[in-house]
């Protein structure tokens, strides 16, 4: 539905006590903190005004964003802090910190507001020095569009960037948020400057568009091979193959027609030159992963007897791993969650 300024702002309390009641943590039945692959997505507190003081009081941070003055400090980011709570309790904002899901690092932030522009909304990000050049803005601003096209409902997710803010131009492109023939007037604080920028923003259409391509399933069956010292194979995607250098259990893709099973031993055979019987597959558990541009569904299977001694054929360096180490080889993001089935399975 294409917003108009007739449309805008027309929030009733109704409505913003609802959005409030879903921002609010806690149950299940609440949308917060949001989980991604590499991040907790959850509301600042106290205890984060001297971190947040340290990255966005940077002029790097700051010369980009709108709201964020310069300097920055402590008192600063208690008052945003203070702010935010405020805004999401009357149900017309959100901002999150994206903090790492393994240390809780605070990495940078992420926001939805639409106070004025119901139901539209305004996103905005931005990341701390140390921690660009992952990906990490478009993971976070990924999550915030389905955050604000299901829990909250809204119409449409707009926004803009500097011209020469190539970054975030990236991310905005890559989340199919595009130029809409729009203009749109940002007050940089930091900066003391009105911009007068292109509008971006993408619609409930294009966004459940975007979701159904992504949601292509691709099934993919890999086995855990567990020799007689308990140890499991890995092997190395090789240069070349998307996720080059990641350690991944042996395996393909299920190709028409096929069994999981004659999959699986099919792939054992060109892969490392294994002979298999699909008595001795047992199934264990299974990967369930969005990644970018497909949906991945991948059945473990555990094995424990082969013939043959395992002879990388396309170039892939191997391993034989203890369970107890599976967690210090980088994986591909589907695969962490596969670990502890594993060692429930070999660790005594
Ligand atoms: N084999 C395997 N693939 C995995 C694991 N984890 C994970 O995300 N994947 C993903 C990576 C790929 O996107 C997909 C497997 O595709 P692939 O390209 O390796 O499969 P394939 O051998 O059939 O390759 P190809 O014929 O298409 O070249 O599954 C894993 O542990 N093992």
């Amino acid at each position: 539905m294409p917003i108009t300024e007739a449309d805008a702002s027309a929030l009733d309390p109704d409505t913003a006590r609802a959005l409030a009641a879903r921002l609010a943590e806690g149950g299940c039945e609440a949308a917060l903190p949001l989980v991604t692959d590499r991040m907790i997505l959850r509301p600042p507190v106290a205890e984060d005004a001297s971190v947040l003081a340290d990255l966005a009081g940077a002029w790097s941070v700051a010369r980009y964003t709108g709201r964020i003055p310069h300097p920055y400090g402590l008192e600063d980011a208690y008052a945003w802090i203070s702010l935010e709570a405020g805004l999401r309790a009357e149900g017309t904002a959100v901002s999150l910190l994206m903090t790492d899901r393994t240390t809780g690092t605070v990495m940078g932030a992420v926001g939805l507001n639409w106070n004025g522009s119901w139901p539209a909304a305004e996103l905005g990000y931005w990341i701390g020095e140390p921690y660009r050049g992952r990906g990490l803005a478009a993971e976070a601003a990924r999550a915030m569009l389905t955050l604000a096209f299901e829990p909250l409902d809204l119409a449409e997710v707009f926004a803009s960037a500097q011209p020469e803010n190539t970054a975030s131009l990236w991310v905005l492109d890559k989340l199919g948020i595009r130029p809409d023939g729009r203009r749109m007037r940002v007050n940089a604080v930091a900066r003391g400057e009105v911009w007068d920028h292109e509008r971006r923003s993408i619609d409930r259409a294009a966004w459940e568009a975007d979701r159904a391509k992504r949601a292509r399933l691709v099934l993919v069956v890999a086995a855990a091979l567990v020799d007689r010292d308990g140890r499991v194979l890995l092997t190395r995607r090789p240069e070349g193959k998307p996720m080059a250098g990641l350690w991944e259990f042996p395996g393909g893709k299920v190709h028409e027609g096929e069994t999981p099973e004659r999959a699986l031993i099919r792939e054992l055979h060109e892969e490392l030159g294994l002979d298999v019987r699909h008595a001795c597959l047992a199934p264990l558990t299974f990967a369930s992963h969005a990644y970018p541009d497909f949906h991945l569904l991948m059945p473990l299977f555990v094995l424990r007897s082969w013939h043959g001694r395992p002879t990388p054929r396309e170039g892939q360096d191997i391993a034989w791993v203890r369970a107890a180490r599976l967690r210090d080889y980088p994986m591909p993001p589907a695969d962490p969650p596969l670990i502890p089935a594993l060692q429930d399975l070999l660790l005594v």
